[in-house]
């Protein structure tokens, strides 16, 4: 069982649309993990690159089988805790609300707004009352990182901005458009969020490592955004994606020093240890383990 963390990296992958098809890794292996949250997107495929070890996941499924609304995003982040992942990067198609974020262009946002609804958004529940704090939603060493990776394999990198996590499954009216863009968001998509809530719950350090596929649909001179444009735009943007994950192995470190992300819930959980239900706390082997279970030994 899980109780703390390994002094080397483990990248946790999600992959996101057209993406489905995952990365390259050495020694690759398909494994099916199963979760107390249900099912996840599908197996996991773990390798390495060079001396770092990568654990895959498909975000929609293979051959993008699931909605952004009916993916299991607790399930997801559950199975790469217990596949005991150091930290997660999520590879995501976005839109750009902003003309100097060009289709092309690949971004760290560092901020999110949640417009979803109805989705599961916590690990935690009556029982095991918890509160995080997700002031700063984002890893800046793995994002950073990740921006340097993509400028490596030849992006163009925009850091920094706001990503706005909408339903879906249908796209923005043009008014909901110019409406983020007032509120400040600089890109949008339907995916980052709850799954940047729940990585944070589960204390792993978490990156969106985005591709910019159209402008939405603020701009009048435009169309409005069509799936077969985004899968087409992301098409041509795979093997930069797969190079900047190639990169990113090369750039950390061989020392994985510890993050204050690591230890999330030490003044997050509320409820009294006797008061705390034993069904809940038994699902959080993996997610919470190293607060929860702290004398069990791996
Ligand atoms: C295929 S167009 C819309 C779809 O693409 C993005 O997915 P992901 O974040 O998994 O790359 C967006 O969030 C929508 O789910
Ligand atoms: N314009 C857009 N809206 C929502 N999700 C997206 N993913 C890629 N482009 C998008």
């Amino acid at each position: 069982m899980y109780s703390g963390k390994s002094r080397h990296w483990h990248i946790g992958v999600i992959g996101g649309s057209g993406l489905s098809g995952g990365i390259e890794l050495e020694n690759a292996q398909e494994i099916a993990v199963s979760s107390p949250f249900g099912e996840p997107s599908g197996p996991v495929v773990q390798g390495r690159i060079g001396n770092v070890r990568f654990t895959f996941l498909a975000r929609h499924g293979q051959g993008h089988r699931i909605p952004p609304s009916r993916i299991n995003y607790r399930a997801n982040i559950d199975v790469l805790k217990r596949c005991r992942v150091t930290d997660i990067l999520s590879l995501s198609a976005i839109g750009s609300l902003r003309e100097e974020i060009a289709p092309g262009t690949f971004v760290t946002p560092d901020q999110f707004i949640d417009r979803t609804e109805g989705r599961e958004r916590s690990f935690f529940d009556t029982g095991l009352v918890t509160h995080v704090s997700i002031a700063d939603p984002v890893c800046p060493r793995l994002a950073g990182t990740a921006a340097q990776a993509a400028r490596n394999a030849g992006a163009a990198v925009h850091e920094g901005g706001c990503y706005l996590a909408m339903e879906g499954p249908q796209f923005s009216t043009r008014a909901e458009s110019r409406m983020y863009r007032a509120w400040g968001a600089d890109v949008i998509g339907m995916t980052a969020m709850p799954e940047a809530r729940l990585a944070r719950e589960a204390e792993l350090p978490y990156a969106l490592l985005g591709m910019a596929t159209d402008y939405d649909a603020w701009r009048e001179e435009d169309a409005g955004v069509e799936a077969s444009d985004i899968i087409a735009v992301m098409k041509s943007n795979v093997d930069l994606a797969r190079r900047a994950v190639r990169e990113l192995a090369l750039l950390l470190p061989e020392v994985r020093e510890p993050s204050a992300i690591d230890t999330a819930l030490d003044n997050a959980v509320i409820t009294s240890p006797a008061m705390r239900d034993p069904k809940l706390v038994a699902r959080l082997d993996a997610v919470a383990g190293r607060l929860l279970f702290p004398d069990v030994e791996e």
